[in-house]
C-alpha cells in the first residue's frame, strides 16, 4: 500500500463523529498479551464494558485463570463467589490501569472500565447499592464504573450511588420512557451530590441502551405474523420494519438524551462541571446473518454518544466501517417507524418489558453458569479434601431430581435458603433456626478457647471425660468418641445418654471420680435426663471430694440464660461454653455441643472445622444447585421421598459408622412430622439386592482410609440391581466435619421439599409431656399407674393399647401364645412399611448383636426396612418420626424390670422408673397418633429374653 492509499481506521474516524468506541469484552489473556492495549493504539478504543456472560465466557471458557485459582486456593480457602470476584476484580484493576492515561487524557470523560453487581441484584435497591459500595471499595479506581440494572429497584439505587460519588454505567435499558425515568434519576443524584457540597465533575455516567435484541424479538413477532397474513398491504407494513425498529428507537432516545441536557434543570450542573450521562449503545453485534455486521455501529453514530463493540464487530468495522454521522438522520422516518409497529398491532412496551424479563434471566443463568464453573475449579484444586458425592438413579428418579435442581436453581432457593427464608418450609419460625449456616466460620474466629480447654484437661490428668446429655447435645460427641478413639495424653471420652440403670452401672464401673470430668450438656438446660445425671453424678462428686471442689470437676454447655447455666454458676462449675440460641439441637454439632467435647477429648477441632469450612463454601448461597454438594443431596432426598422412597438406608464404613446415629437424629426429627418425612435405616446388616423393596434409597458414606471391601460389594450388588444410590467419599476421619454440614443442609433443603418445618419436633415434645406427667404421679404416689397385661408366657409380658388389643385377639382367637400375638402383630407389615425395635434395656454389644438378628429376620422374610433404637436415647431421635413420621411403622417395644436399682439424689423416683415412664409415655403417644405397636416387657435376665425373643420370632417367620 503506497502513502496515498492508506486510510485511516474507520474506527479511529468515529472520534471525529463525536462517538467513543469502547471495548465490549474481557478476558484475562486480553490484557497480558497486550491485546487490549494494541486495540486502544490502533483502534482508538477507549474505554471496556463487562458483564456477567463475558466473563462466564471468559473463566468457563478458558484456562487463563486456573492457575490462579490453584495459587488462591493452596493459600486459604474461597467459596465461588470470593473467588470470582478476586479474579474478575483483578481483570478490571488490571484494564482500569490500561485505561488510566486516556482517562486522564480525557479530562475523565473515557477511560472507564464497567463491572456489573451481582445479577441476582436486580430487584434489591439496598442489597445493590452496598454492592456496589462494596466493589468500589474493592477495585479502588477511578475510572470505574458500577453497572446497575435498569430495574424498578435499580433506578433509585443508581441515583443514591451518583449522589454517594460513584460512577455508574446503567445497564439493559430497552424503552425509550425507561431511559427518561434514569436520565431524571442521575440528574437528581448529581443534584443531591452538589446540595452536599460534593464535586459533581468527578462523577461520570451511562445510560447503555441495547440494541439487536430488539430487532431480533420484533423481527420475530413481525415473522409470525408474515406467516399468517397474505394480505398484501399487511405484508408490506410488516416488511418494511425488519432490521429497523432497534435504531429508530435509539434514534429516538438520542434525541430526548438531546432535550433532556440542553434543559434549564441541566444546565445549573452542567454549570458546575456535570458531565451529561451518554448513551451508550450496547448489544451492538449483528444477530441477524442477512443484515450488515456492522449495522449496528454505522447506524448509531453521533455527537456525545459511545458504542461498546464486542472483537468481531469491532474488527468488521475496522476492516469496512463507513462512518457517518447517521443518528440525526432520518428522524421523522424513526418516528413513523414507531408508529407502523402499533399500527400492525404489536406492543412495543411489551417487547422492552419482555427484553428486561429476559435480560435479567439471562444474566442470573451466565452468572450461575460462572458460579458453577469457578465452583468445579476449585474442586478439582481441593481434590480429596473435599468429600465427593455421586448418585445412580434411574431414569425417573434422575429427571424428578433434575426438575428439583431447576427450580432451586431458577427460583434462587439457596440464596433464600442462606438469607433465612422461612416461606421455604411452612413460613412459621424458620427463619429463627438456621443460626448453624455461620457457625464453622464463628468458631474458627475464636478458636483459641477450643485450643486452651483442650490443653488444659490435658494439664489437668484426667482419665476420663463423661458427656452427660441426650439427642442433639451427645450424638456429635458420640461420634468423635467412636470415630477418633481415646487420643494418646488425653482423657477417654464416655457417653451417658441414657436411664437405664444398668447402663450407668456399666459406666459407673468404668471411671473413677476423682479423674473424672463430667460435661452436663443440654442446650434448654430444661431437659429430665442431664437433670437428672447432673444430680446424680454432682452429689456423688461432692461426697467423694466435697463441696468445694466438685464444681471443679464439671463443665456444662447450655444456652445462655438456661436453668442450667444458673444451676452451674452456683454450684461454680469449672467453665460453661454456651450454645447458639439459632441453632436447634440436631444442628448443633459444630457449635459448642460437638466441638468442647471434641476439643477435651483431644481432637483437633481446628482441623477439623478448617475441612467443615470447606464443605461450607461448597455449599455457599452463591454456588447452583447442581454444582452445590449439600443442595444435590438434599434434592435427592425430598425427591425420592415425594415418590415414596424414605427409607433411607445409611451404610457406613466401620470407623466412621456412628455417624449414622448422628445422621438418624437429623433426618428424622427434622423431616418426620405432618405423617410425612425420611425414615433413617441405619445399621442394618446389609443383605442381597433380593430382600429389598421398593421403597429405599441407599446412601453409602465410605471412609477412603479404611473402606470395607464387603460393603464395597453389596453397594456395587445394589446398583447393578437398580437400587438408587448415592456414594460419599471421606478421605480421613477429620473430613467428617463436613458431612455435618453437607447433611445440614441437605435436611433443610430435603425438608424444604417434602413441605415441612425442618427446625420443630411437636412429637418429642408430646412424649416428653406423657413421662412428666408419669414421674409426677410417682412422685406424689410413689408408685407408676397400674397396668395389665394382654398375655403373658414364659416370663414375658405383653402390653399394648385398648384398641390393638381388641384387634389382636380377635385375630389371635384361641391360638393364644407369643408366637401367635407376634405373628398376628408383624402381619401387619406390607411393602412399604418399616419395623421398628424399641428397647429399652442397656445398649451394648451383646444386646444389640441379638436385636440385630431379630431385625435381620423380619426384614429377610417380610422385605421391609427395619430399624433399632435404644431407649429412652432414640426418644430424642428418630421417635419423632415414629410417631410424627409416616404412618407405615409397625413396632415392638421391649422394657424389662431392673436388675440394678440407682435411686435419682433429691427424687422419690429413681432411674428405673424414669426410664419406665419414658417407655409408657412413647407407647401413649404412638397409640394416640394411631401407630401399630406393641409392648413385650421381661423380666430382670434380659439376655435369656432376648434369647427367647429370637426364636419365637424365627416360629413366627417361618
Ligand atoms: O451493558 C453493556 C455495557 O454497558 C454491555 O456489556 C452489554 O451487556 C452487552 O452489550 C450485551 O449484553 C450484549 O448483548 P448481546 O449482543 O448478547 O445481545
Ligand atoms: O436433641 C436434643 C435433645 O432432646 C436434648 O435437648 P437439650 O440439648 O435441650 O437437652
Amino acid at each position: 500500500m503506497t502513502v496515498s492509499e492508506t486510510r485511516t481506521n474507520p474506527l479511529q474516524a468515529l472520534q471525529n463523529y463525536g462517538q467513543s468506541i469502547w471495548l465490549d469484552y474481557i478476558r484475562r489473556s486480553l490484557i497480558t498479551s497486550g491485546e487490549l492495549q494494541r486495540l486502544i493504539d490502533d483502534d482508538g478504543v477507549r474505554g471496556v464494558t463487562s458483564n456477567p456472560v463475558i466473563f462466564q465466557k471468559a473463566i468457563t471458557g478458558s484456562t487463563d485463570y486456573d492457575q490462579t485459582i490453584k495459587i488462591i486456593e493452596d493459600s486459604e480457602d474461597r467459596n465461588a463467589i470470593s473467588l470470582y470476584e478476586q479474579l474478575a476484580i483483578e481483570d478490571i484493576q488490571a484494564a482500569a490501569d490500561i485505561l488510566q492515561p486516556i482517562y486522564q487524557q480525557t479530562n475523565r470523560e473515557d477511560g472507564y472500565v464497567s463491572l456489573e453487581v451481582s445479577p441476582y441484584l436486580a430487584h434489591d435497591t439496598q442489597g445493590t447499592i452496598l454492592e456496589a459500595h462494596r466493589l468500589w471499595l474493592a477495585v479502588k479506581r477511578p475510572n470505574l464504573m458500577i453497572k446497575v440494572p435498569a430495574t424498578p429497584a435499580g433506578i433509585p439505587a443508581m441515583q443514591q450511588l451518583i449522589s454517594d460519588g460513584i460512577n455508574v454505567n446503567v445497564t439493559l435499558l430497552f424503552a425509550q420512557e425507561v431511559y427518561e425515568q434514569v436520565a431524571n434519576a442521575y440528574i437528581a443524584g448529581l443534584e443531591t451530590l452538589a446540595a452536599r457540597g460534593g464535586d459533581v465533575s468527578q462523577v461520570n455516567s451511562v445510560a447503555s441502551f441495547f440494541i439487536s435484541r430488539i430487532d431480533t424479538a420484533v423481527d420475530n413477532l413481525i415473522a409470525t405474523r408474515l406467516k399468517i397474513t397474505s394480505n398484501k398491504d399487511e405484508r408490506r407494513l410488516l416488511e418494511v420494519m425488519l432490521g429497523r425498529i432497534a435504531i429508530a428507537n435509539a434514534k429516538l432516545t438520542y434525541q430526548r438524551y438531546q432535550e433532556i441536557y440542553q434543559s434549564d434543570r441541566w444546565q445549573k450542573l452542567a454549570g458546575l462541571g456535570a458531565k451529561a450521562q451518554r448513551l451508550l449503545w450496547a448489544s451492538t453485534a449483528t444477530k441477524n446473518p442477512q443484515y450488515s455486521d456492522v449495522l449496528y455501529v454505522e447506524e448509531l453514530i453521533g455527537i456525545n454518544t459511545v458504542n461498546t463493540i464486542p472483537p468481531t464487530t469491532l474488527a468488521a468495522f475496522a476492516d469496512h466501517g463507513q462512518p457517518r454521522s447517521s443518528l440525526t438522520e432520518n428522524l421523522d422516518i424513526a418516528s413513523e417507524m414507531m408508529l407502523k409497529l402499533e399500527r400492525a398491532g404489536i406492543s412495543f412496551k411489551s417487547v422492552t418489558d419482555q427484553l428486561l424479563f429476559e435480560g435479567l434471566d439471562l444474566f442470573s443463568d451466565a452468572f450461575d453458569q460462572l458460579l458453577g464453573s469457578v465452583e468445579k475449579k476449585r474442586e478439582i484444586v481441593l481434590g480429596a479434601k473435599l468429600d465427593s458425592l455421586s448418585y445412580k438413579l434411574s431414569e425417573d428418579l434422575t429427571a424428578s431430581v433434575q426438575a428439583h435442581l431447576e427450580t432451586w436453581r431458577v427460583q434462587g432457593k439457596i440464596r433464600r435458603l442462606w438469607s433465612h427464608d422461612a416461606s421455604l418450609w411452612t413460613g412459621a419460625d424458620e427463619n429463627r433456626w438456621l443460626g448453624w449456616l455461620g457457625i464453622t466460620e464463628d468458631q474458627l474466629a475464636q478458636i483459641d478457647y477450643l485450643k486452651q480447654l483442650a490443653q488444659e484437661v490435658k494439664d489437668s490428668g484426667f482419665s476420663h471425660v463423661v458427656l452427660l446429655g441426650m439427642g442433639g447435645s451427645s450424638l456429635c460427641p458420640e461420634v468423635m468418641k467412636l470415630t477418633f478413639g481415646k487420643v494418646a495424653g488425653y482423657p477417654e471420652l464416655l457417653v451417658l445418654d441414657s436411664t437405664d440403670p444398668a447402663q450407668i452401672q456399666t459406666l459407673l464401673n468404668q471411671i473413677n471420680f476423682t479423674k473424672t470430668l463430667f460435661i452436663v450438656s443440654s442446650k434448654s438446660g430444661s431437659t429430665l435426663e442431664p437433670n437428672i445425671f447432673k444430680q446424680y453424678f454432682f452429689d456423688r462428686v461432692q461426697q467423694i471430694l466435697g463441696a468445694e471442689s466438685a464444681g471443679n470437676h464439671f463443665i456444662a454447655i447450655t444456652d445462655p440464660g438456661s436453668q442450667l447455666q444458673h444451676i452451674a454458676e452456683d454450684d461454680n462449675f469449672r467453665h460453661i461454653f454456651f450454645g447458639v440460641p439459632s441453632i436447634g439441637g440436631r444442628y448443633s454439632a459444630l457449635s459448642n455441643f460437638g466441638m468442647v467435647p471434641a476439643a477435651a477429648m483431644g481432637v483437633d477441632v481446628a482441623k477439623l472445622l478448617d475441612s467443615a469450612e470447606e464443605m461450607v463454601h461448597s455449599c455457599a448461597p452463591s454456588v447452583p444447585a447442581k454444582d452445590n454438594p449439600g443442595v444435590v443431596l438434599g434434592i435427592i432426598l425430598g425427591a425420592l421421598a415425594n415418590q415414596g422412597r424414605d427409607k433411607v438406608t445409611l451404610i457406613t464404613s466401620p470407623l466412621i459408622a456412628d455417624l449414622g446415629g448422628w445422621l438418624e437424629q437429623l433426618l428424622a426429627e427434622s423431616t418426620g412430622k405432618d405423617n410425612l418425612g425420611l425414615i433413617p435405616i441405619d445399621r442394618e446388616p446389609l443383605g442381597d439386592p433380593k430382600v429389598y423393596g421398593s421403597d429405599r434409597l441407599f446412601v453409602y458414606i465410605r471412609l477412603e482410609s479404611a473402606p470395607d471391601p464387603n460393603q464395597d460389594a453389596a453397594v456395587a450388588a445394589l446398583e447393578q440391581a437398580g437400587q438408587p444410590t448415592v456414594r460419599i467419599s471421606v478421605a480421613n476421619p477429620y473430613q467428617l466435619g463436613q458431612e455435618f454440614f453437607r447433611w445440614e443442609i441437605a435436611t433443610a433443603v430435603a425438608g424444604s421439599i417434602i413441605g415441612i418445618n425442618a427446625f420443630n419436633q411437636p412429637d418429642v415434645e408430646a412424649s416428653k409431656i406423657a413421662t412428666r406427667q408419669l414421674t409426677t404421679e410417682y412422685e406424689i404416689t410413689g408408685a407408676l399407674p397400674p397396668e395389665t397385661p394382654i398375655f403373658t408366657e414364659a416370663g414375658i409380658k405383653l402390653f399394648t393399647d385398648p384398641k390393638n388389643a381388641v384387634f389382636l385377639s380377635e385375630v389371635v382367637g384361641h391360638d393364644q401364645s407369643l408366637v401367635s400375638y407376634l405373628r398376628v402383630h408383624l402381619n401387619q407389615l406390607q411393602g412399604g412399611d418399616y419395623f421398628a425395635l424399641l428397647a429399652y434395656i442397656e445398649m451394648n454389644e451383646s444386646h444389640q448383636a441379638q436385636l440385630q438378628v431379630i431385625r435381620q429376620l423380619v426384614r429377610d422374610s417380610k422385605q421391609v426396612a427395619t430399624c433399632l433404637g435404644f431407649g429412652p436415647r432414640f426418644l430424642h431421635s428418630t421417635g419423632q418420626a415414629y410417631k410424627g413420621g409416616p404412618n407405615t411403622g409397625v413396632f415392638l417395644q421391649i422394657t424389662c424390670d431392673d436388675a440394678v436399682n440407682l435411686p435419682v439424689t433429691g427424687q422419690r423416683y429413681s432411674f428405673g422408673v424414669v426410664k419406665a415412664a419414658q417407655a409408657r409415655g412413647d407407647f401413649q403417644v404412638l397409640s394416640d397418633r394411631n401407630r401399630r405397636a406393641l409392648r413385650l416387657h421381661f423380666g430382670k435376665d434380659v439376655q435369656a429374653s432376648l434369647e427367647l425373643l429370637q426364636t419365637v420370632i424365627k416360629q413366627v417367620l417361618v
